[in-house]
């Protein structure tokens, strides 16, 4: 029989990872998502067909797996309010918070719990996630797999050894995707300058975006010789990187997931007391 699976919160990445649970075939019925509101809720009943309640210590009366998806600001307090129904049936924690540490949630729900930290990303809802794990001392061989099963029905599970490396894991994949549709948004307004109609110019670049992800996974070329391979030597690509290089985008790259990470550390020092 499936696990239950409790979401506490159903926003962006909870749904993102309930939908795409459910689209590789977990029974809808073994989830149950949260929200402090019915009508957030009454359209995810209708569109997955999950159980729901406004009441978490009633969510997670019966949980196998309590998944806590709700902001970071706020679990300190939604934590707290769950810690006794929390304690009378120990179940597997699994967070996908940004910036709160395994021993921090442990402590705000009453101490000796297996936690697992995911740093997950939106892509989960289409299949095509990519998310980061890491366990505490207290999670079991089987705890884990069963985490790696329900994530990996939504993509990629990377399993971290330190902590402390989720906050890589969250500047490269957690944030990753909006620097992504970043580089789409600009494709595409370029391609727009350059004269085509915005419709087409969202067409190629996404579709190259998608298949050069595709390539690069498939291919035992590295990236960097993919993308020697575009370059005709003389030719137009070379004179796009050139210009990319000249601009210092790797440095910009590098800058960018710097501060991504520092804000993951910065959360854990204001949140996480
Ligand atoms: N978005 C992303 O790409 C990623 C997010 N994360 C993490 O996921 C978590 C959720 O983020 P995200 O999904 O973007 O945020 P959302 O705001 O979309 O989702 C949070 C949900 O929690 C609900 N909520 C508020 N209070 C409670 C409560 N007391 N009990 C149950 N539910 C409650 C909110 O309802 P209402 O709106 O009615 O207040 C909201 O629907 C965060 O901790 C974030 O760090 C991790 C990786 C990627
Ligand atoms: O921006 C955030 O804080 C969350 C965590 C990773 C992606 N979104």
């Amino acid at each position: 029989m499936a696990s239950q699976v409790t979401f506490i919160g159903a926003g962006n990445m909870a749904s993102a990872i309930f939908g795409g649970m459910i689209e590789g075939g977990y029974p809808a019925t073994a989830i149950t998502a949260t929200s402090p509101s019915d009508e957030h809720l009454a359209p995810l009943r209708q569109r997955y067909g999950i159980r729901t309640e406004t009441d978490n210590t009633k969510a997670v009366a019966n949980a196998d797996v309590v998944v806590l998806a709700v902001k970071p600001q706020i679990m300190r307090d939604v934590c707290a309010a769950m810690r006794d129904a929390i304690q009378a049936r120990k179940p597997l924690i699994v967070s996908v918070a940004a910036g709160l540490g395994a021993d921090t949630l442990e402590t705000w729900l009453g101490g000796e719990l297996a936690v697992i930290r995911c740093m997950p990303n939106t892509p989960s809802l289409v299949g095509a996630g990519a998310s980061g794990l890491y366990a505490n001392s207290r999670v079991s061989d089987a705890q884990r797999q069963l985490a790696t099963g329900l994530l990996e029905a939504v993509g990629l599970v990377e399993w971290v050894d330190e902590e402390s490396l989720l906050e890589a894991v969250t500047a490269i994949s957690g944030s990753g995707p909006a620097y992504f549709f970043l580089f789409f948004e600009a494709l595409e307004a370029a391609g727009v300058r350059l004269g085509l109609p915005a419709a087409s110019a969202r067409r190629l670049a996404l579709q190259t975006a998608y298949g050069a992800a595709r390539m690069a996974q498939q291919s035992d070329k590295d990236p960097a010789t993919l993308k020697q391979n575009v370059m005709s030597p003389g030719g137009t690509t070379e004179r796009a990187i050139h210009s990319f290089e000249a601009a210092e985008l790797r440095r910009i790259v590098e800058e960018a997931t710097e501060a991504c990470a520092a804000r993951a550390r910065e959360m854990a020092r204001e949140l996480g007391q």
